[in-house]
């Protein structure tokens, strides 16, 4: 876990007790040199000439955070998500404009970069927390409570470098979050971890969020954002491109998205390549059908074939039911019809061990010419943690002899008559 503490300046304490965060014409420069010689260059004889290129990573960045929200941070690979959360956390120093925080942040960055490996456990969870923040007694007070929550008890005097990335991953985020912060900063530290343990760590941050903390998230996925966050933020190129309701910044982005179709980092920043598995249940089968023939490769004709996908799965029977979800895609990008059981309020049943089947009917699809691609999602109970997902388990090749433009058949119905 990366141990943060706040120096004095240039982040410095808010006064205004309804606001967490507030940033002001925030600017991050790098200087790039072609040659590694150039830097030498540039300390000798630097105020005749320049020998390096100016790289904005973070460009006049303007909003505020009111005490108790969760705000999202989107956006593609190499926008400045990570630069702006180290400049809050005061790990980096802006090369302009100014940040004022209201309380403690403890940063879920780099997890398990402040531990020594040559140290246990044990002493690990002493350094980390007293740089954190906490006294001697504070942390003897909580270490119970942090060794209980990482699960690792067993390997506790056993030295860090011993244990697997999982292991250190229990441990650390246990430590940061025992801290009680004000201010938490997440950067996909979700998706770290094993499902358990990663379900475990969500329901942490979510009673975070219920305890009225003020919560950073950066997340690739939209789905979390928007389930979870009160206001989002969309960078590009180090530029606030949007700053809403986390609905209408995702909608923006994704537009964004679809209209940049070249480019390679949306592939990691579509919610649909969230790692497969996150948390603690899992698709056992997936089988779609039209008109009762399964497979992969499927043809039919617009408005004349039923569609069938029958999900089975497993859960932890002590988690709430899980959440099933389809889309259908045209090409990589294009959602062209997704079901969420949640959003339809539909209780998923299962048996005492945790294993259910769901089937979902699409009566006389009315998908029109072209290749789509049908994807299943396993979500927590509330959609914000993708557990398991099937991508692309069936292609539909719909072939129209009709050449009416479009991707779906529309049910409509004509009215004509004669007029004097
Ligand atoms: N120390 C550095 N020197 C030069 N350029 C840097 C440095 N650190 C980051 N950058 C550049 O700043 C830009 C923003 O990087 P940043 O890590 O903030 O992006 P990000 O949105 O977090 O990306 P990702 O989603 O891939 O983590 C990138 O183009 C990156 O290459």
């Amino acid at each position: 876990m990366k141990q943060i503490e706040l120096p004095q300046e240039p982040v410095s304490a808010n006064t205004d007790t309804a606001v967490a965060i507030d940033v002001k014409h925030l600017s991050k420069c790098y200087q790039l040199y072609n040659q590694p010689h150039d830097r030498l260059k540039q300390f000798l004889w630097g105020g005749r000439r320049q020998y390096f290129r100016e790289f904005w990573a973070l460009k006049d960045v303007n909003f505020e955070v009111a005490k108790g929200e969760v705000l999202g941070i989107i956006g593609r690979n190499g926008a400045g998500k990570s630069t702006l959360l180290q400049l809050l956390c005061g790990t980096l120093t802006p090369s302009s404009g100014h940040v004022e925080v209201g309380g403690r942040i403890t940063a879920l960055l780099e997890l398990g970069a402040g531990f020594n490996p040559e140290f246990t456990g044990r002493e690990n969870v002493y350094l980390s927390a007293s740089i954190l923040g906490l006294s001697k007694q504070e942390i003897d007070e909580r270490f119970e409570e942090i060794v209980e929550f990482s699960g690792i008890r067993e390997f506790l005097d056993q030295p860090v470098k011993t244990y697997s990335s999982g292991m250190y991953v229990r441990l650390a985020f246990s430590v940061a979050t025992s801290v009680d912060p004000d201010i938490l900063i997440v950067d996909e530290a979700l998706s770290v971890g094993d499902g358990e343990f990663a379900r475990k760590s969500f329901d942490r941050i979510r009673s975070m969020k219920e305890a009225g903390k003020t919560i950073l998230f950066c997340s690739h996925s939209l789905y979390q954002v928007e389930a979870f966050c009160d206001r989002a933020l969309w960078l590009d190129h180090g530029q606030l491109m949007h700053f809403d309701e986390p609905q209408k910044v995702v909608q923006r982005y994704s537009k964004f998205l679809l209209g940049d179709a070249k480019t390679s980092a949306l592939i990691s920043a579509n919610p649909q390549a969230v790692s497969a598995t996150q948390g603690h249940a899992r698709l056992s089968h997936v089988a779609v059908s039209l008109d009762g023939a399964t497979g992969r490769e499927l043809k039919g004709r617009p408005g004349e074939n039923d569609l069938s996908i029958r999900v089975q799965f497993e859960s932890d029977p002590q988690l709430p039911a899980p959440t099933v979800g389809v889309t259908i895609n045209y090409g990589s990008l294009m959602t062209v019809a997704s079901v969420l059981s949640h959003s339809e309020n539909v209780p998923i049943k299962r048996s005492e061990f945790g294993k259910g089947e769901v089937i979902i009917d699409f009566p006389a699809l009315p998908l029109r010419k072209g290749e789509f691609h049908v994807t299943v999602y396993l979500c927590s109970e509330d959609t914000v943690l993708v557990y398991d997902s099937a991508q692309t388990v069936a292609t539909l090749h719909i072939e129209d002899p009709l050449p009416e433009p479009g991707l779906v058949k529309l049910a409509h119905c004509w009215h004509t008559r004669a007029i004097d």
